[in-house]
Parts: structure tokens; C-alpha cells; sequence
């Protein structure tokens, strides 16, 4: 079995984990004990927010783990009431404060809220932020391509990463072009299409039966063929060690196809330029 996930480089240089543990839901002491599970099967990227109210949890689960703090990659969000530059500033803080720990190792802007109007500022806080030592890489979530451009024509700098909705019901192929023309990792967000019918559609069951894997594998294998970054939640054990083992076989072009047939657009109201979380 695959002892975690192969990584790749991202736009500042450093290394990311091709797969990662949601934690969205993962709380407390039942939380930290399914994020160190995660851990000690190989999960080497662990994704909270500020406003998972679990970054408690999570940065217990990191300093207890038996696993050096380098290898370790821990993603946390500014949430939308944090935006401006002083108050980007501040927020880190209270993250670290929470987490327990020195350094994130991914901050992202959760949601663009442009009715607020301040995630360029928010962005330029970033960059700096990125020069304290206090965050290692920089990036974005639920941006779309204009957000994207309003933060790089005003910066200069593009973000590492835009963590967004994507799953074959939603495969988000013209935003991850223009990500590759930004050098941006893709990362996904509700990857298994959580509690829908996604594991029983037909193209995930034959390709799952062609490779004796289960639907979840395939639909998180379909991901990382598509060169994004898949962040599935499980606070289950077993199925945390199912999800991480995806890089043992390969889909065909054809079955790859098949899956991303099944699009049919957003699962939930998550358009970033009307929903804005705060
Ligand atoms: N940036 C953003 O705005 C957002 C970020 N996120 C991030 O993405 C992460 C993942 O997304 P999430 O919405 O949690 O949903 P996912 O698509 O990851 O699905 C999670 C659900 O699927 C179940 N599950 C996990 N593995 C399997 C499997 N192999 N077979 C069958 N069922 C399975 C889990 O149950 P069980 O735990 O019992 O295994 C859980 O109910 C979040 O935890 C969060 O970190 C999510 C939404 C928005
Ligand atoms: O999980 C996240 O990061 C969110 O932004 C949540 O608010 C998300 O919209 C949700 O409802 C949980 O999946």
C-alpha cells in the first residue's frame, strides 16, 4: 500500500502532498484523534479554516503526532470578516494561537467576498505575510479568474494554490486552465461530492470494478489525473487509508473522460462572486 502521497512543487518552490485530509466536521478530542489516525496512515496535508472551529484539534493532533513538524503540511483560511491588511494580519494570530503552532504552512483567503471589497488588500497582507516566517506559501479559495487577475495585476504575485468545488460533477475544466497558465495548483474541495449519489454512478462503479479499487478510490484517483489536489474528509480510519491509497493504479483516458461526463455543474449555492461566507 502507498505510504503517502507523492508531491509536487508549487510556485514558491516548496513541496505539496498530491492528496490531503478535509477536517471540515473533525472537532475536539474525537477530532484530533481522527486527524492523528490520518497521520499515522501517511496523510502528510491536513486542511482546517478558522472557521471550522477546529484548529485546536488539528495543531493538537500535529504536535502529538510521531511525525517531524517539517513533513507536515497544515493549511488554514482567513474567513471573510478578516479581510483588510491590518486585520489579515491580526487574523494569522489567532490562527497560530488556536493551531499551537509557529508557521503555517498554506494560508488561504477562504472566500473573495467581493461585495466587501477588500480581498486585494487581504492579498497584499498575504505577501507579506509570506516574508514573516509566519506562513510558508500563499493562496486563495473559491477565487474565480477575474479574482485571480485582480490580485496578480495587483501584486505581482500569483497564488500557490485556489482550493475550489471540484468533483466530476464538476470538474471546473476552464478555471484549471487558467490556472496552468498561472502556475496554480488546483486543489479540491468536496472531492467525493460528499453524501450525494456521486459513488454509485455508473462510470465510477465499471472503472472501480476494472481495477479492483472502490468508487471512492477512483473518484479521488480521476482528481489527481486531472493534476488537482483532492482534500477528502473521513473521520474513519479505514476509509482515511482507502483515500490516501490511490497512486498504485491508473485510469484510462477513456475512463477518465467517462467520469468527467457526469457534469452538471455546482452541487451547492457556492458561486464565489454572490456566496460570501463571513
Ligand atoms: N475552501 C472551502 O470553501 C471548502 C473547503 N472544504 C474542505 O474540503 C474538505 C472535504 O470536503 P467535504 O465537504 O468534507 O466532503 P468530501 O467530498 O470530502 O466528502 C466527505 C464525506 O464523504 C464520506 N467519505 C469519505 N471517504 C469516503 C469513502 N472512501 N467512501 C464513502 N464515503 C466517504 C465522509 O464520511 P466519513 O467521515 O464517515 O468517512 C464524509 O461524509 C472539507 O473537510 C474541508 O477541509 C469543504 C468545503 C468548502
Ligand atoms: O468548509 C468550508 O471551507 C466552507 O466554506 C464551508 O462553509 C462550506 O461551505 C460548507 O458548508 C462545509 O462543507
Amino acid at each position: 500500500m502507498q505510504v503517502g502521497a507523492p508531491t509536487i512543487e508549487l510556485n514558491d518552490g516548496h513541496r505539496f502532498p498530491e492528496l490531503g485530509l478535509g477536517t471540515y466536521g473533525l472537532n475536539g478530542d474525537e477530532g484530533t484523534a481522527a486527524v492523528g489516525a490520518a497521520i499515522s496512515s501517511g496523510y502528510r496535508l491536513l486542511d482546517t479554516a478558522l472557521n471550522y472551529g477546529n484548529e485546536d484539534a488539528v495543531g493538537r493532533a500535529v504536535r502529538e503526532a510521531e511525525v517531524d513538524r517539517e513533513d507536515l503540511v497544515v493549511t488554514s483560511k482567513l474567513p471573510g470578516r478578516h479581510h483588510g491588511y491590518d486585520e489579515a494580519h491580526r487574523s494569522i494570530d489567532e490562527t497560530l494561537g488556536n493551531l499551537g503552532l509557529d508557521r503555517v504552512d498554506l494560508y488561504l483567503i477562504h472566500w473573495p467576498n467581493p461585495s466587501v471589497g477588500k480581498f486585494v488588500d487581504t492579498w497584499k497582507a498575504f505577501v507579506d505575510l509570506r516574508d514573516s516566517g509566519k506562513v510558508r506559501s500563499i493562496g486563495v479559495s473559491n477565487f474565480t479568474p477575474e479574482h485571480l487577475k485582480a490580485i496578480i495585476d495587483a501584486t505581482g504575485v500569483a497564488p500557490a494554490v485556489n482550493q475550489v468545488e471540484l468533483h466530476p460533477y464538476f470538474p471546473q475544466a476552464e478555471l484549471r486552465k487558467v490556472h496552468a497558465e498561472y502556475g496554480i495548483v488546483t486543489e479540491s474541495w468536496s472531492p467525493l461530492a460528499k453524501q450525494s449519489e456521486l459513488l454509485t454512478e455508473q462510470p465510477v462503479l465499471d472503472a472501480a470494478a476494472a481495477h479492483g479499487v472502490t468508487p471512492g478510490q477512483v473518484v479521488l484517483r480521476w482528481h489527481v489525473q486531472l493534476g488537482a489536489v483532492p482534500v477528502p474528509k473521513s473521520g474513519d480510519p479505514q476509509r482515511q487509508r482507502e483515500n490516501l491509497d490511490v497512486f498504485g493504479f491508473e485510469l484510462s483516458d477513456d475512463e477518465v473522460r467517462a467520469i468527467s461526463g457526469l457534469e452538471r455543474g455546482r452541487l451547492w449555492d457556492g458561486d464565489p462572486d454572490t456566496h460570501e461566507e463571513m
